[in-house]
């Protein structure tokens, strides 16, 4: 398995580009499922997750071609195998977002329990909830979710569904799903995320009838097709958070181009009290390091609230700042992982239950350490690239499946990185 070193203690500098965000492109390929006519997609991220839905959705019997540097055209006439095995999806959460467009357009799946970051128990109850509000047979065997729709038409009925929490690829399985039933389906407690918003304007861009995506309450308007369509997807929100955690923690200063601050208004927020520089300018953001950071508490939760997928980088950032912060986890009752591995390179963390106390130190030391899961690694990346001397971060694989091309970005910005395999 692959591992990183770092030679840490310099600051990052300089300019680099954002990709396509992990989180938008995987439920917008998914959308391919809905459509007999091409759909084709830009500014799509090459990354482990993405290859493995394209992967999974070439053996259902989807065209899949390979356009340009960054885009792909999916032709979902051939859908033939509504069928996601357990061995192809076992390292990727998102792949239960074929389970919604399957049944609605092909009446029936049998999709494996999704795997992903072993973040929490991860349920996918409300999805299936969701389902069967809407007419789906479902029953979980074996490690498979098996869906069929039994109805004289052979469409989903629309359906007004409540889900027990917000949940991201809950809303986005159940809004896909909606497009093509029959009927009004209104979700309601639905996640407001942008990674939300981006997939329903594909699926508005598509021929749906969504209103209220970015709200609580989204209303779908069945129809009977969906047409072809063009469609880039959003930048990396996440990608982008982190790498500005990173240049803060280095005491750097870089532009981030082809992003927007206005899905990371929290998180701008946080680095403004951390003491960082910031400037948004229309397609990009520019950071500029204290000499020395503050210590910012933060607590996880949906959007706008602050981001979960950024509490790790934060925490790294913390270990390196003047002052105590204290870190609420909210959404996944396992996602400290890397605190253990951060105290190994000496940072000060103290864990208890959902709430982590980290109290900056004047520097950390380089140290071997294992990256558990996707964000758990960036933050050993961040706090690696701040420590002095030389860190191996081990399985790494983490990181590929949701940071494009992150050692030649990092070099860019003047880090010293290599990749051992
Ligand atoms: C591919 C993707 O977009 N992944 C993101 C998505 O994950 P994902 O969509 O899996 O996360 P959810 O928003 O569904 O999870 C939120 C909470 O609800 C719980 N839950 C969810 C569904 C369900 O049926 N039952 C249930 O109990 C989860 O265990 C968790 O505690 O949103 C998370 C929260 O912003 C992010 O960390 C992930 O990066
Ligand atoms: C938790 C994440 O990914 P996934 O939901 O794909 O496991 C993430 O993107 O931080």
């Amino acid at each position: 398995m692959d591992k990183l070193a770092i030679e840490g203690g310099l600051p990052l500098a300089g300019e680099v580009a954002i990709s396509g965000a992990k989180n938008a492109a995987l439920p917008i390929l998914c959308a391919g499922l809905l459509s007999a006519d091409p759909l084709t997609l830009t500014n799509l991220p090459h990354l482990k997750d993405v290859a493995t839905m394209l992967r999974l959705l070439a053996q259902m019997g989807v065209g899949v071609t390979l356009d340009g540097v960054d885009g792909v055209v999916l032709e979902g006439a051939g859908l033939n195998n509504p069928v996601a095995p357990y061995e192809m999806v076992k390292t990727m959460r998102a792949s239960v977002l074929v389970l919604g467009p399957l049944v609605a357009r092909h009446g029936e799946a049998k999709v494996s329990l999704p795997g992903g970051c072993a973040i929490g128990a991860r349920p996918v109850d409300q999805h299936i909830k969701g389902l069967q509000a809407m007419g789906a047979e479902i029953r979980v065997e074996q490690g498979y979710v098996h869906a069929k729709v039994t109805s004289a038409s052979g469409r989903l009925k629309g359906a007004r569904i409540c889900t027990d929490m917000v949940t991201v690829t809950g809303t986005e399985n159940l809004m896909m799903a909606a497009c093509l039933a029959e009927g009004e389906t209104v979700i309601e407690n639905a996640a407001r995320e942008p990674e939300v918003v981006d997939l329903a304007s594909c699926l508005i861009s598509m021929g749906a009838r969504i209103s209220g995506a970015g709200t609580d309450v989204i209303r779908i308007q069945g129809v009977e097709r969906l047409h072809g369509a063009t469609h880039s997807i959003m930048p990396d929100r996440i990608e982008t958070g982190t790498y500005l955690c990173a240049a803060a923690a280095t005491g750097g200063e870089v532009r981030l181009t082809r992003t927007s601050a206005s899905y990371l208004d929290v998180v701008v927020d946080k680095l403004l009290d951390a003491g960082c520089d910031i400037t948004c300018e229309r397609d990009a953001i520019r950071l500029k390091a204290p000499q020395r950071l503050k210590a910012v508490s933060l607590r996880t939760a949906p959007y706008p609230a602050f981001p979960t997928d950024m509490q790790a980088q934060f925490m790294a950032l913390n270990c390196v700042a003047d002052g105590a912060a204290v870190i609420r986890e909210t959404i996944f009752e396992n996602r400290f992982m890397h605190a253990v591995e951060l105290m190994r390179l000496g940072a000060d963390i103290r864990i208890d239950g959902n709430t982590a106390v980290v109290t900056g130190v004047p520097a950390l030391q380089g140290a071997t350490v294992m990256a558990t899961d996707l964000r758990a690694s960036a933050s050993l990346v961040i706090a690696g690239l701040a420590a002095q001397g030389e860190t191996i971060i081990e399985r790494i694989y983490h990181l590929d499946r949701g940071y494009e091309r992150i050692e030649e970005k990092l070099s860019r910005l003047g880090a010293r990185v290599r990749r051992i395999p």
